[in-house]
């Protein structure tokens, strides 16, 4: 119904007028006459699904509605509006036997009036939390504040639910802090502490709501006094639950749940997995609440929404361990906590935290994901004879429980991982938004899908929750970037202009394609301003920018979707000439790694080319070869040395006493005379000199080459190993000019690794 319209006063100035949600259809919401105020500035509509009223939870009869105004301020502005005659919340909760002491409340959802990508399957949802019981009873996870009432009540009803000992959070957000407080505040005063078990960064928030004067949370803690306790999760941090029972813990922390952990139950083989295989899928009528019938696509589309994105941090839950003696850190819920301990763990976590999230490179991502893949349990249909540490069913958060696909799924997912890994190691596009109402962010949805329609890696920064060194890290490693920016106030959000400014510093960002897109009301300066600031950068768009007034229609995403496998091609594209460049440039640097400076720098050493005639001592058969290794050795006698390469000389000239005379060329006529000895070495026989003008020297009896332009003739007084060559020192027995004109030829060489 598009019916009434009423008027919320935000603090920030602004006046949002507000049409009604469909889930709240039927009531009429008045603005608390104390509260409302007049508009100081402008009024401008937002249409009903623009509505951060996603966010609006029915307490009592009091709506709270939470906004965000990126434009003023980034501190969420929450507003607190009557509701005249609420309604009854219809909720559809439902028991499920899971196994011998282990039953799933879960909460379902059959409307899909939630408009981000994950819920667009439109099939609903579900929420489920599970009893785990042994001698001692584990709540294990939490639905949101919503259905708090209804499912205290539910908690209640539970057969075996007469006070529960711990409570364990696989997960938790601010949406669960009422829901604690309402299940602590229900619990008998007289029953024993209640042991909470949780990552670090639930340990912080929920210190942190304790901190935070008049939240439900304290209130609770202080009516329920100082009996619960918090549990720090660690690897291989286990609960024992009594009766042969044992809770397994183990963070499985990824970007976009930093506190989420999986608990395994040893007894009934339940791996407790929060997000991992969750689905959004609401049971029918008729359904058990297992996964009977349901079709892969489900997790599919989960997991591409919700954890390809950072599929270089996603590995699956470790193997679970036996029960250890893990040290636990016990905190009492006291609202000014100050374990010196605690802290350091608290900021060695951050720091580790922050490692995890961006630092990893995909290479090293796929040897961790397979290094832990090889140690979980093969899971085993539940039929089967099993130990312990088989995982028998898989208990999500949301969607059905899987019992008859656990291989499948698990082999699936495993498939999944390493696909999204392969693409983040060839080339991956990081996606940069923000989005005050989500607008932006379905869109950024859309492109990140359309980029891996197209065959690319993405990963997803959403920038108002990240530093401009994560911004700058993220940008080093990619291929290309999207910008997805929000108008508010005539601009961009601070956080996005401040990622665009680091990725303007960043050098390796150069290149790269980009493509910007973005929500807006009526002028829409954000995505302008995005586009052109890269432009001037001298970064080059590979698509148009796209503007979407409010949020996108099924055709924006279409676009959004074509645009970014548009975005995809061009990195593809790119990627394609980097590989030829680099096998150019391999190609290039392993020729230089062979002339390396040394061997240019030998090369320089210049001397005159020669040809060298012989005489076999016996035989008398002349042979002649190129040689330019020669240089002067002494003046008395007048000596030379020559170096001659061990397999490829006359053998006779490399005796002692052996002669030879040393026809110096002249440059004028050096090729006439060398050009039969190129590529041979030398050449030995009678009629080798055919064709040639030669003489003969009556000193060593070899014959002259009358076209050089001096000669000389030698005998070999001596000789020294070197290597491949003898150097033979050689005294000079008598020589002339042949041609007074002509000028020496030097043989001029690049590289001292070749004559
Ligand atoms: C405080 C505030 C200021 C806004 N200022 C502008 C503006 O100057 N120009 C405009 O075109 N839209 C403006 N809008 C509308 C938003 O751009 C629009 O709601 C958009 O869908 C928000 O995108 P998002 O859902 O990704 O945050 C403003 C909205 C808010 C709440």
């Amino acid at each position: 119904m598009q019916g009434a319209v009423h008027s919320l006063p935000l603090s920030i100035g602004y006046q949002c007028t507000l049409l009604q949600q469909r889930h709240v259809k039927k009531q009429s919401i008045v603005a608390s006459k104390k509260t409302a105020t007049k508009s100081r500035n402008q009024s401008f509509p937002l249409r009903n699904d623009t509505l951060s009223m996603k966010n609006s939870v029915l307490a009592g009869n009091r709506l709270r509605c939470n906004f965000v105004a990126r434009a003023c301020s980034s501190r969420r502005q929450i507003q607190t509006v009557d509701v005249a005659s609420a309604p009854e919340v219809a909720v559809d909760l439902r028991f499920t036997q899971v196994a011998d002491g282990v039953a799933a409340i879960r909460i379902i959802d059959h409307s899909t009036n939630n408009f981000e990508e994950q819920y667009s399957q439109r099939l609903g949802s579900t929420v489920n939390c599970y009893l785990v019981k042994g001698e001692q009873t584990a709540l294990i996870d939490l639905p949101s504040e919503a259905v708090a009432d209804a499912f205290v009540k539910s908690l209640s009803v539970a057969t075996w639910t007469e006070g529960l000992q711990h409570i364990v959070l696989n997960d938790f957000g601010p949406k669960q802090a009422a829901t604690l407080a309402a299940v602590l505040d229900a619990q008998p005063v007289t029953n024993p502490p209640v042991e909470i078990w949780c990552t670090n960064p639930t340990l912080q928030a929920i210190t942190k709501l304790l901190k935070q004067e008049g939240s439900p949370l304290q209130k609770a803690w202080k009516r329920f006094g100082l009996r619960a306790r918090l549990m720090l999760v660690k690897k291989g941090t286990s609960m024992d639950l009594g009766n042969e029972r044992v809770l397994n813990f183990f963070p499985t922390s990824v970007p976009r749940w930093p506190s989420g952990m999986c608990t395994y139950d040893s007894e009934s083989g339940a791996l407790f997995t929060c997000n991992f295989f969750s689905s959004h899928v609401a049971d029918a009528p008729e359904s058990s609440g297992f996964d009977a019938d349901v079709d892969m696509d489900v997790w599919r589309h989960y997991f591409n929404v919700n954890l390809s994105p950072v599929a270089s941090q996603v590995s699956l839950p470790p193997v679970p361990e036996r029960p250890s003696t893990a040290a636990h850190h016990i905190q009492n819920l006291s609202p000014t906590p100050a374990d010196p301990e605690a802290m350091k763990m608290r900021q060695n976590s951050k720091v580790s935290e922050k490692l995890n999230l961006w630092a990893e490179n995909a290479k090293r991502a796929i040897l961790k994901m397979n290094k832990t893949l090889a140690m979980y349990p093969q899971p085993v249909k539940p039929t089967l004879e099993t130990n312990s540490t088989d995982v028998r069913v898989l208990c999500p958060k949301h969607g059905p429980m899987v019992k008859e696909q656990v291989a499948e799924l698990l082999a699936q997912y495993n498939a999944w991982i390493k696909a999204e890994l392969t693409k983040l190691d060839e080339s991956f596009v990081a996606v940069i938004y923000a989005s005050a109402y989500g607008n932006t962010g379905i869109m950024a949805q859309a492109v990140a899908q359309g980029l891996r329609d197209g065959g690319v890696g993405v990963e997803m920064l959403n920038c108002e929750f990240s530093t401009a060194s994560e911004v700058t890290e993220i940008i080093e490693r990619s291929s290309g970037f999207v910008v997805g920016t929000p108008t508010l106030g005539g601009h961009m959000p601070t956080p996005v202009s401040e990622a665009l400014g680091a990725i303007l510093k960043e050098p390796s960002a150069k290149g790269q394609p980009f493509g910007v897109f973005g929500s807006y009301g009526w002028s829409g300066e954000g995505v302008q301003l995005a586009d052109q600031r890269l432009r001037d950068g001298g970064f080059t768009a590979a698509f148009d920018r796209i503007s979407v007034k409010f949020t996108p229609t099924s055709s924006d995403l279409d676009h959004c979707k074509a645009s970014g496998e548009e975005l995809a091609k061009e990195v593809q594209d790119l990627a394609k000439i980097r590989k030829i460049e680099t096998k150019k440039k391999a190609v290039k640097s392993q020729v230089s790694a062979v002339v390396d400076p040394k061997t240019v720098a030998i090369g320089r050493i210049t001397t005159a080319m020669s040809v060298l005639t012989t005489k076999d001592a016996n035989s008398g058969v002349p042979s002649m070869m190129a040689a330019s290794w020669v240089s002067q050795a002494s003046f008395t006698p007048p000596g030379v040395t020559v170096a001659l390469p061990k397999e490829n000389s006359p053998e006779g000239l490399l005796l002692l006493n052996a002669k030879f005379t040393l026809n110096v060329l002249s440059k004028e006529r050096t090729l006439g005379l060398t050009k039969p000895l190129l590529n041979k070495g030398f050449k030995t026989g009678n009629d080798i000199f055919e064709g040639m003008n030669v003489g003969e020297s009556e000193s060593s009896g070899c014959a002259i080459l009358n076209d050089a332009a001096s000669y000389l003739d030698c005998t070999v007084v001596d000789r020294m190993d070197c290597g491949d060559h003898w150097v033979m020192l050689c005294h000079i027995d008598s020589g002339d000019i042949l041609d007074e004109s002509a000028g020496t030829s030097f043989h001029y060489r690049t590289s001292g690794a070749e004559y």
